[in-house]
């Protein structure tokens, strides 16, 4: 790809990475407007560059990226201002657990955002011309990480994210490029911990002291790897001071379907906390919560915990469904083990409330299934609103454990008009069939009821039945494929 005179929309440039990227862009020739929050920084990097390389080839504009309309914005004057944009670079990040809400507006939510605009302006089967579009995720985003799970979850949706985007078979028109840069801790701000952003703060210092950070001259060639290799596709890109820059074959979880700290295997401060939980968990007599119960996969599985003992609060949006579920399942399992509480999962008061009327009716909650989830790519922010950000529970003492389903005999399977390629979904649930509710709430039953099985992630299919996930694979090429199957 020659890069003279490209157009560059570029998040969170005013520092760190995102400044090198640009400069490096420019030094190639390439036409860069970045935004930042930061007016000073900004404005100072703008100065720098543009009597480095030309006022006209660098522009820096204040801009949130959590804020729609700003970043909409900005995106346009690099329009307006190179008359396209080839290369769209969503980099601006954040690392804070505290407000991981935030964390994910800006991490996930504007990277999101970023990459439709780009895409609906690039994409030459409408007229466009065709481009690349980077997110600047992290290792984190590949691999478990003890002291910032939010931030860890806010990259790997990214991941799942451009990944998705590299394989629709429109892709070809589109003639837009996706990829991930992943880099492990870079010498940056980002990197100095002044307050308490991160669990297990001290323990991280140290080992960077130790061991040393990435320098970030290495991340910004990787970064023009991606750039500028025509052939990659979404391809998720790795930079590690073990193993260099490579382009990622596999995600790994362990054989025994349990996450581990494979990237702190030599730290054994950290070692310490991944250690395993042995929790039983007999459903009888226990406390549940459980969201989004009124219907479907969530009713079926409040159903079984109630046959074996248990004693079920659940939530859900749908106050008739709900009200009506609560009414049924009384009178089969009597008026003091089942609770229907209406609220909004994405409304964090309303959860919480939800939560701690459970808490209150049963003394303790022992297990809590997050449920809720739609699917519905006309309003993908409510989407991540409902099916990501759920209170975060940072106790000890807590297994922690996915359920990944194939296609589920419920509402949100059938007639969904909100998807892509709706047609190809159909005929993928035609081949496949889809499993009855009863058959996946077990599935969820034996998550619950599995005492050594904290971090599984637990795949369930009609051909396959119910196994511990062992990888995530991506193709040896390093290019993501339609078929995610674990077969090594
Ligand atoms: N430094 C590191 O160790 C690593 C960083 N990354 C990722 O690289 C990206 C860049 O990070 P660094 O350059 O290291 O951090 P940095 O803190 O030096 O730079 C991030 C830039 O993003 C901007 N930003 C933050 N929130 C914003 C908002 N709401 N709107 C507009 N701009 C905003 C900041 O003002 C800053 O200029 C991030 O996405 C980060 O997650 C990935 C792996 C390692
Ligand atoms: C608190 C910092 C958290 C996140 C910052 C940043 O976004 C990030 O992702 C940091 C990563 C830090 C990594 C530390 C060690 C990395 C070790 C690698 O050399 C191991 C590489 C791959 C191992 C997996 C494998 O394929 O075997």
């Amino acid at each position: 790809m020659d890069l003279r005179g490209k157009g560059v929309f570029l998040t969170g440039g005013a520092n760190g990475l995102g400044r090198a990227f640009t400069e490096k862009l420019l030094y190639r020739k390439a036409r860069v407007l970045f935004c930042d929050i930061y007016t000073v920084a900004g404005k100072a990097a703008e100065c720098e560059l543009q009597a480095k390389y030309g006022v006209n080839n660098v522009i820096f504009v204040k801009a949130d990226v959590t804020d729609e309309e700003q970043l909409t914005d900005a995106f346009k004057e690099a329009v307006s201002k190179f008359g396209a944009v080839d290369i769209c670079v969503n980099n601006a990040g954040i690392m804070d657990e505290r407000i991981w809400d935030k964390m994910l507006a800006v991490n996930t939510v504007s990277h999101i955002r970023g990459s439709l605009l780009a895409l609906e302006h690039m994409r030459m089967d409408r007229g466009g011309r065709g481009g690349v579009i980077i997110n600047v995720v992290a290792l984190a985003g590949l691999f478990p990480f003890s002291y910032c799970p939010a931030y860890s979850a806010s990259k790997h949706a990214m991941i799942g994210f451009t990944r998705s985007w590299a394989i629709s078979p429109e892709q070809p028109d589109h003639g837009v490029r996706w990829c991930c840069l992943c880099p492990q801790a870079t010498d940056t701000e980002f990197m100095v911990f002044r307050e308490d952003r991160i669990y297990m703060k001290d323990a991280i210092i140290k080992r960077n002291e130790e061991k040393g950070l990435l320098p970030v001259v290495e991340v910004v060639e990787a970064f023009m790897k991606l750039v500028l290799d025509p052939d990659n596709n979404g391809a998720i890109l790795e930079v590690t001071k073990e193993n260099g820059t490579r382009y990622r074959k596999r995600q790994m979880v362990d054989p025994d379907g349990v996450s581990n700290p494979i990237l702190c295997r030599d730290d054994k401060h950290l070692l310490r906390t991944f250690r395993k939980l042995t929790v039983v968990m007999d459903p009888q007599g226990k406390g549940v919560f459980l969201t989004g119960g009124a219907q479907g996969l969530g009713r079926g599985t409040v159903d079984k915990l109630l046959s074996l003992g248990a004693k079920v609060l659940f939530c859900d949006i749908n106050v008739e469904k709900g009200r009506a579920t609560e009414a049924e399942l009384q009178e089969q399992y009597g008026v003091d083990v089942v609770f229907f509480h209406p609220a909004d999962v994405s409304d964090d008061k309303q959860h919480k409330a939800a939560f701690q009327r459970a808490v209150s009716k049963f003394g303790t909650v022992d297990i809590y299934v997050n449920n809720a989830g739609i699917m519905n790519e006309n309003t993908w922010e409510k989407m991540i609103a409902v099916n990501v950000m759920s209170p975060d529970q940072k106790d000890h003492g807590v297994r922690w454990c996915c359920l990944c389903p194939d296609p589920i005999d419920t509402s949100m399977i059938k007639n969904n008009n909100n998807i892509y390629h709706q047609e190809l979904f159909e005929q993928y649930v035609k081949e496949n069939g889809v499993m009855p509710v009863s058959q996946v709430a077990e599935v969820i039953i034996k998550l619950i009821r599995d005492p050594e099985n904290n971090g599984a992630i637990l795949e369930v299919s009609l051909r396959k039945g119910a196994n511990y996930r062992r990888r995530q694979v991506v193709d040896r090429d390093g290019v993501s494929d339609l078929v995610v199957v674990d077969t090594y």
